[in-house]
């Protein structure tokens, strides 16, 4: 499924008016389809609020279709007739044809639906004061609130309230998601999130959600007629004194994803791997943390490998180490996570280097403010590279193509979350999945399979190996 942004959508818009589909055609399937929504939801009285651009439009035709099937329904207009746009000038003209009564706003208050049409993709900047007051005034209202596109101060582009913003149960989107659908703090703000389709030209955007049919494509294959060295090899340089257990969590992502052969390497001694999964090929360098000079003993594991992941658990004063790495191994599929990124504070990667930042860690290589989707494309051009963006809604990019998960939730809030996806990316990356793609799986199974288990055990009690030991379950369902 595509996500536009607000220029996409005015793009799409125009095409399809250019096949000689008319706007006014767009509108009353659009007014359609909410009416149909709310008409289940047998209303008694139901008013729109209406802006002066096609927003206002959408809500008002719906309202002229509810009094046409016989359900009370007035309508609001906030501005002038000579403000409206055109598309809107004409629903007001139909609506007096069908005699909808135009209330003030004193009765607003009196109606068991509001819907939302004050302002959808065309937001341009901050909420106007008497907007905000308007808006304000419906949020204290106590009914059934529906928003129209998107809910009036959510900018569709980011994600931001624009200062304030309607709170709706339900909202209604047309033919495609927009960016501001998926990001947080907009979705505390969208309620039930409903698409439905029109008669757009459909077209090919360059970001999607990510969802299990892709999954599916992007998942690699097993043959009865293979050995370990079919499913590759992942070489993970992690751990250290102060955090001995990220190393093991990120070996066993990488073995349970179905990799050939997993090989460890931290610098302190975590023996206690090889008693929780013994094929893990284990070996210490005995000592505090990594250094460059640790290359030489451990070179020949890392040519044997086609991935490696370095840095959960490791600390800062390893740095050089990683520099190194990243210098030496230009053939191998390289994964930077945790204090690993540090290292790449004014370098130029590669198009096989995946890096996995959370909002944090974006601070340990750029002084750039990092926030929105196209920052983060931005980003991943200029260092050239793959980014995994770890907000609440993940971003996934080559700068070129884009995939948003929103899959998490707060079960997946706790310290080691992040090593043991990077071992599972490692994993399927180690057998033959490119980064991207690679991401995009263990994501989705981690996630999913995280979000099936909270119904049974809460969030609270959820621990990444809780999740590790039933990611089978959600890959069972993808083979
Ligand atoms: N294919 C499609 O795309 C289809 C699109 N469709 C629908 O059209 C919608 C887009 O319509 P659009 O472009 O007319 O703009 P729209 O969202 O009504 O916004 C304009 C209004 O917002 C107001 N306003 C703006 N900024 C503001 C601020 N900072 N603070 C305060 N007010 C502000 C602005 O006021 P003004 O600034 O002009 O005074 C004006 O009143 C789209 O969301 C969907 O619902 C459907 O019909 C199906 C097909
Ligand atoms: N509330 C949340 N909603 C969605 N995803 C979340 C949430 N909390 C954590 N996550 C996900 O869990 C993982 C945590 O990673 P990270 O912070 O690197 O963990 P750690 O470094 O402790 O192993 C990331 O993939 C992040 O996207
Ligand atoms: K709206």
């Amino acid at each position: 499924m595509y996500i536009l942004d607000s220029e996409e959508i005015k793009r799409t818009d125009l095409k399809t008016i250019q096949t000689g589909i008319k706007e006014e055609t767009l509108m009353e399937q659009a007014a359609f389809s909410i009416y149909q929504i709310i008409k289940d939801l047998n209303p008694k009285k139901v008013i729109a609020i209406c802006g002066t651009g096609n927003n206002g439009g959408d809500a008002l035709a719906t309202i002229r279709l509810l009094k046409n099937f016989g359900i009370k329904a007035d309508a609001y207009l906030n501005g002038t007739y000579e403000k409206c746009s055109l598309g809107m000038k004409k629903q007001i003209e139909i609506a007096k044809n069908y005699n909808v009564n135009f209330v003030g706003i004193e009765s607003i208050g009196d109606y068991d639906i509001i819907i939302d049409g004050l302002i959808g993709n065309g937001l341009k900047g901050e909420l106007r004061e008497d907007t905000k007051i308007l808006i304000d005034k419906l949020n204290n209202i106590n009914c059934k609130k529906i928003s129209v596109d998107i809910p009036s101060g959510i900018c569709s582009d980011t994600g931001e309230i624009m200062g304030d913003a309607f709170k709706a149960d339900i909202t209604i989107t047309f033919g495609y998601l927009k960016i501001g659908h998926i990001m947080y703090p907009a979705i505390d703000y969208i309620g039930n999130l409903k698409l439905v389709e029109l008669s757009f030209f459909k077209e090919r955007y360059t970001r999607k959600l990510v969802n299990e049919e892709q999954v599916k494509n992007f998942f690699p294959l097993r043959k009865e007629n293979s050995n370990k060295f079919t499913y590759g090899k992942v070489c993970i340089l992690a751990g250290s004194v102060q955090y001995p257990g990220a190393s093991v969590l990120t070996a066993l992502g990488a073995i349970k994803s179905g990799a050939g052969m997993v090989q460890l390497i931290t610098p302190n001694r975590t023996e206690s791997i090889i008693n929780i999964e013994p094929s893990v090929i284990y070996r210490s360098l005995d000592k505090d943390y990594f250094e460059k000079e640790d290359l030489e003993i451990i070179n020949k594991d890392l040519k044997a490998a086609n991935t490696i992941i370095i840095g959960p658990g490791i600390t800062k004063n390893s740095i050089e180490f990683v520099n190194e790495i990243i210098d030496n191994y230009t053939e191998k599929k390289i994964i930077l996570d945790a204090d690993a990124l540090y290292a790449i504070k004014n370098k130029k990667l590669r198009k096989n280097i995946l890096i996995t930042p959370h909002p944090g860690e974006i601070k340990k290589f750029t002084d750039q403010k990092i926030k929105t989707v196209y920052e983060i494309e931005e980003l991943s051009k200029n260092l050239n590279c793959n980014i995994l963006y770890k907000n609440s809604t993940n971003i996934i990019t080559d700068s070129q193509n884009t995939y948003f998960n929103v899959l998490g939730g707060s079960f997946l809030s706790k310290g080691g979350t992040g090593d043991l996806l990077s071992g599972l990316i490692g994993g399927f990356s180690a057998q033959g999945c490119n980064l991207m793609e690679s991401s995009i799986i263990s994501t989705y199974i981690l996630y999913k399979t995280g979000r099936k288990l909270q119904e049974e055990y809460t969030s609270n009690y959820m621990t990444p190996i809780l999740i590790l030991n039933n990611i089978y379950k959600t890959i069972k369902e993808l083979i």
